[in-house]
């Protein structure tokens, strides 16, 4: 299963948390995140993380092609939702494109959970 992890600045201290919550079953999906995420995590987990690039310079629209060609089947996208972020286009296709092609996305910590476990139930 191919999963991908993106969270705002304001949200990476709290997907790394979840990461290390869920780290057992993270480990076992193959993992996509963008760039600063993906480093964040790796430095504070033992996850093994394909990092596409960092968001603002078009890393959303990476993930959204990888889900576009049904190469991702889950997002776990923990959103600042206080602050403006300059390339929200971006952010607002990668959500759109989830919603096109019916794949699992979760941009809170809650529905995180819910969408791993459920991902992992259906795999099982
Ligand atoms: O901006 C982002 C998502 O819109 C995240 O990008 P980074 O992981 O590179 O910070």
């Amino acid at each position: 299963m191919r999963l991908a992890l993106i969270a705002h600045d304001e949200k990476k201290d709290d997907l790394i948390e979840f990461a290390r919550d869920h780290e057992e079953l993270l480990s076992e999906a193959e993992l996509m995140a963008t760039g600063t995420t993906g480093k964040r995590l790796m430095e504070a987990t033992d996850l093994d993380i394909e990092r596409k690039a960092s968001g603002p310079l078009g890393g959303d629209m990476q993930i959204g092609g990888e889900i576009a060609d049904g190469d991702c089947e889950g997002l776990i996208f923990l959103r600042d939702p206080l602050t403006a972020q300059p390339h929200e286009p971006d952010v607002s296709a990668l959500l759109r494109i989830c919603d096109v092609h019916d794949t699992p996305l979760a941009t809170n910590e809650t529905s995180a959970t819910f969408l791993l476990e459920g991902l992992f139930a259906d795999d099982r």
